[in-house]
């Protein structure tokens, strides 16, 4: 009832899936758009369970307060305009991804989600059943983050490597399978105003980026 349409990022199934050939990811996804109020297409928000909707409603809200906070905090460890910044989050879009990822019993043969980095400014992810996936790269290795319960993973998305000119570094990360159990994960990105213009904040030229990196 849900299904993602053909060329829309926004439903239940497979995002990305270009070719019959393809290896699929191990994972069903359901992916809604949630801020702002305007993009919602709450016909793709399941009715049920009754407690649905509004749960999500709710979790877009307190989600875009966490995210705001962390991204003024990093606006200000960069030495950037507090009203630059504000123009550009005022009203960010933000979309939540609902990662149901099924036992596979020869789970070294497959992916949950393939290597990539995230196109969001920031995405707050919470690990929701106890079961390790969630890998994070770092100099040619892979290192698992454990699921610690309530607890969000702040993951840097492209618009804010961008916009710190690479202060920040968008994380390059990938979901692994667990043998015997299921796992789920969801995952909120928050990005900027729809009709912005990105690019490095004045604020950080190269030189400061280099600075502040060592
Ligand atoms: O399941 C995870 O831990 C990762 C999810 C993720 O990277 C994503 O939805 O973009
Ligand atoms: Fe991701």
């Amino acid at each position: 009832a849900f299904a993602l349409l053909p060329n829309s990022l926004e439903g239940y199934g497979q995002a990305f899936v270009v070719s019959d050939d393809q290896k699929l990811d191990w994972a069903d996804i359901l992916t809604l758009i949630t801020r702002p109020l305007q993009s919602r297409n709450i016909d793709l928000w399941p009715a049920q369970p009754l407690t649905f909707r509004d749960s999500l409603s709710c979790y877009s809200m307190e989600l875009k307060s966490v995210a705001g906070t962390l991204l003024e905090v990093m606006a200000k460890n960069l030495g950037v305009a507090p009203e630059e910044f504000s123009t550009l989050f005022q009203d960010q879009t933000q979309a939540v991804r609902i990662n149901y990822y099924p036992p596979c019993p020869r789970a070294d043969e497959v992916l949950g989600l393939s290597p990539h980095t995230d196109g969001s400014s920031l995405t707050l992810l919470l690990q929701v059943n106890d079961v390790e996936g969630l890998h994070i790269r770092k100099g040619g290795d892979w290192y698992p983050v454990k699921p610690l319960p309530g607890a969000l993973i702040a993951n840097i998305g492209d618009i804010v490597e961008i916009l710190s000119n690479g202060v920040y570094k968008s994380v390059e990360h990938r979901a692994i399978i667990n043998a015997k159990k299921e796992r789920y994960s969801i995952a909120t990105f928050h990005g900027p105003r729809e009709d912005s213009v990105v690019s490095p904040f004045a604020e950080i030229g190269r030189g400061a980026s280099r600075s502040i990196c060592r």
